[in-house]
């Protein structure tokens, strides 16, 4: 039998996406092209209230099995509404949509770079590729020449300002009860728990983590924004000085960052700091993914 006798046509689908597929450090990135809704609204956060109202369903489509896995992550570019951007993002994952992810970034600025994104020509040995995300703008550094003409695509991102809101709470059941998240202009709640291995945070220049997020999803990496977090209460600390670079190590594939406090700054009057952090994303393939009419199972489920 010939490949297109079995193969249906496009119009008997209900739904086609395609992505193009990377990883940052062994967290998957699904990066989505073309086939989902265009989310309405003029922030970011406006297009997710709309698409979490309307059209989660393709959240669960692309994220969840059979298509992907309870562990899988994924990005749907979206137009920004920053001037400063090159391209908008929003993340996904197996609960919902966050605000914040830094192996996302990695692997979108390589990405952003190589798909001809930029508002402006590509510059060497480094390009800056500016990334929307839900929580503000994110600058991204791509390496497009590591200094013998391999365009490596390596990314060095600064965070938005980070801050401590509090430490030193004997449980995080405990923190969760006594701690009030909030946070000046960004949604604020609790979206992810860092383990550490503190015999390691003494500075003597690695440390690992496992970063379990969402609906007690595993970070395959060492998880950027965890990371930045981390970075965040080391300096609060005194623990790493300003551009002192420290190596973190997920404790799930062994894949790191390297990241450190970069430059003091304020959020409403309150002290905090802005953290850089240098990684590497690869692509894995594209897919076409599709939704066939009458299959309940396939818009999407989930095994724990
Ligand atoms: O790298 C990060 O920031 C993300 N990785 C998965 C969970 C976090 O959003």
């Amino acid at each position: 039998m010939s490949e297109t006798s079995v193969m249906k046509s496009q119009a008997e689908f209900d739904v086609i996406i395609t992505t193009t597929e990377m990883h940052t450090g062994g967290e998957p990135v699904r990066i989505i092209e073309s086939g989902y809704p265009v989310p309405q609204g003029t922030t970011i956060q406006d297009k997710i209230e709309y698409l979490r109202k309307n059209h989660d369903t393709f959240r669960k489509m692309t994220m969840w099995e059979p298509r992907g896995h309870f562990d899988m992550y994924g990005v749907l570019l979206v137009t920004p509404d920053h001037p400063e951007a090159d391209i908008g993002v929003i993340f996904l994952h197996n609960e919902g949509y966050s605000q914040m992810c830094g192996h996302a970034v990695v692997s979108m600025g390589r990405y952003a770079v190589d798909r001809g994104l930029l508002k402006r020509p590509i510059t060497s040995p480094r390009t800056r590729v500016n990334i929307q995300a839900p929580c503000g703008l994110v600058r991204a550094d791509v390496q497009v020449d590591n200094g013998q003409g391999v365009k490596t695509g390596r990314v060095c991102f600064e965070s938005v300002s980070s801050f401590v809101v509090t430490t030193d709470y004997v449980s995080t059941a405990e923190a969760k009860d006594k701690v009030k998240l909030s946070h000046p202009e960004n949604p604020a709640y609790l979206y992810g728990v860092i383990v550490i291995d503190s015999r390691e945070e003494k500075a003597d220049g690695h440390s690992t983590n496992v970063c379990v997020f969402a609906d007690s999803e595993t970070d395959r990496s060492p998880c950027g924004s965890g990371t930045t977090a981390r970075v965040t209460l080391m300096y609060h600390r005194g623990l790493l000085a300003l551009g002192e670079r420290h190596v973190f190590r997920s404790g799930v594939t062994g894949s790191e960052f390297v990241a450190w406090p970069e430059q003091e700054t304020e959020v409403a009057e309150q002290k905090a700091v802005t953290i850089k952090l240098e990684g590497q994303g690869y692509y894995t393939g594209r897919s076409t993914l599709s939704l066939e009419r009458g299959d309940i199972l396939g818009r999407g489920f989930l095994v724990r």
